[in-house]
């Protein structure tokens, strides 16, 4: 049971990375496997708090308590609890991974746990009803409701109840917690959300080249009202256009669709950010985003071999015969879309849309020789980095080559694919 304090009145709707902060707190803490959310507000934000408990994306019940003071709703809470709650301000804005930790920590031997950096209190609190009421009770000077800093007397509070060795510390290492009531606090707290949006999963041009591009993006576009699953369809619609212009053949326009098809790739990181960053995923997303991915690359075979057929020798047609470029092209397109229709088989029995919900040999860490080259074969087998060097083979005007490279690459990821799936067949 968990219960996320207010903001000062009137800020519950401050938005930060396109979130209400406590709207924002709560869906930390849900993420983070709270059951219940506790609200205690000032009557004066107590409908905007009821509309914000509301909102669709919540899935635990979020109860609006109406106290005269913070320490009274706290408090009020407290003797209803059954369990211990995790007690935080609004204002906090906090890797979910640090409430989760609070709240597996046992409470058996002592009566709280407290997150602090450096030995001292940053607010989040998990406590056992019986202190949690005694603490909001007994000393009203632990936050006073007209202290405008109420946060931070309330981690001060938090530092005493350590020194007397009713909480223990949990020191958060390396995970971020920033308190948003400043301006400067706001922008910290989006700097760490957006690089919270980063995939481990990323491959080398994704880390270095296209998530930087995306994240700016993403920070311009979080307070905006476009949805994940449009900026999903923009891409795709970038990368079609891209993959029409490069099957009229020449130089530029074959390279306008390399181009496209880098664009849509970079772009591609903004709605998994943005859903991400508002608590927008959806399984509907996972599959837009899946399919369009593949659908991107397939076009743009398909663009580059009509081109080629049709082009001058400016683009190196000459590279290969026009045999070779059909050849190449046929290969490139069935066996991609051969290994993404046995992924979506796997997935749809899943229930998911999301390329990475499969279980993946090259998410292993460690292992042995084989481990070692399936991941490296991924790594150079992967989106981010062939949409690049097709780009750099379509400004060398040796785009035949990427055709190439294409079918050698997804034929290597089919017979992985088939690999798998006939590894994992259910025996009869
Ligand atoms: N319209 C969308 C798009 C994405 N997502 C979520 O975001 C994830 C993708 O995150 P993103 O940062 O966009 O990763 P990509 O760069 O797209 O990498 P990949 O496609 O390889 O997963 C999806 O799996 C899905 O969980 C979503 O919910 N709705
Ligand atoms: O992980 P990665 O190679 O960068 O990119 C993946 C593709 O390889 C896969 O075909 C597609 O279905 C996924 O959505 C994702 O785009």
């Amino acid at each position: 049971m968990v219960l996320a304090s207010p903001a000062p009145e009137g800020q519950l709707q401050t938005l930060v990375a396109g979130v209400p902060l406590v709207l924002r707190a709560a869906l930390a803490l849900e993420g983070a496997g709270a059951s219940r959310i506790f609200l205690v507000v000032s009557a004066e934000d107590a409908s905007s708090a009821a509309n914000l408990a509301k909102d669709p994306r919540l899935g635990v019940q979020v109860s609006v308590i109406t106290a005269a003071s913070w320490e009274a709703g706290v408090a009020q809470v407290c003797e209803g609890a059954a369990g211990p709650l995790l007690i935080t301000s609004a204002h906090m804005v906090a890797d979910p991974a640090i409430y989760r930790r609070l709240m597996e920590t046992s409470l058996n031997k002592r009566d709280a746990a407290a997150a602090c950096r450096n030995g001292r209190a940053l607010g989040p609190l998990f406590v056992t009803p019986a202190l949690g009421s005694q603490l909001f009770h007994e000393s009203t000077t632990v936050v006073s409701s007209d202290d405008a800093t109420s946060s931070a007397s309330f981690a001060a509070a938090v530092d005493a109840l350590i020194a007397s060795g009713k909480a223990i510390s949990m020191d958060v290492g390396a995970r971020w917690a920033v308190r948003v009531d400043t301006t400067e606090g706001r922008r910290l707290a989006e700097d760490a959300l957006l690089e919270a949006c980063r995939k481990p999963v990323d491959g080398l041009v994704a880390r270095y080249i296209n998530r930087p591009v995306s994240l700016a993006v993403s920070r311009r576009l979080a307070g905006v009202g476009i949805t994940p699953n449009a900026v999903t369809l923009a891409t795709l619609a970038i990368a079609l256009g891209g993959a029409v212009v490069a099957s009229r053949g020449g130089y530029g326009p074959m390279l306008l669709g390399a181009v496209c098809l880098q664009v849509s790739s970079v772009l591609d990181g903004v709605d998994g950010e943005l859903a991400r960053l508002r608590f927008q995923g959806s399984p509907l997303g996972q599959w837009l985003d899946t399919v369009s991915d593949d659908l991107s690359t397939l076009a743009f075979y398909g663009g580059i071999t009509i081109g080629l057929l049709r082009g001058s020798a400016s683009s190196g047609e000459a590279l290969l015969s026009t045999e070779s470029v059909i050849a190449c092209g046929v290969v490139a397109m069935v066996t991609l879309a051969l290994t993404s229709a046995q992924y979506y088989a796997e997935l749809w029995r899943l229930g998911a849309g999301d390329f990475y919900a499969l279980e993946w040999d090259f998410a292993e860490t460690g292992g042995g020789l084989r481990t070692r080259v399936v991941r490296l074969a991924r790594l150079l087998l992967k989106r981010d980095l062939f949409t690049l060097l097709y780009l750099v083979l379509a400004l060398a005007g040796a785009l035949p080559i990427a055709l190439l490279l294409g079918a050698a690459g997804h034929s290597v990821t089919l017979a992985a694919a088939t690999a798998r799936t006939l590894r994992r067949r259910p025996a009869s």
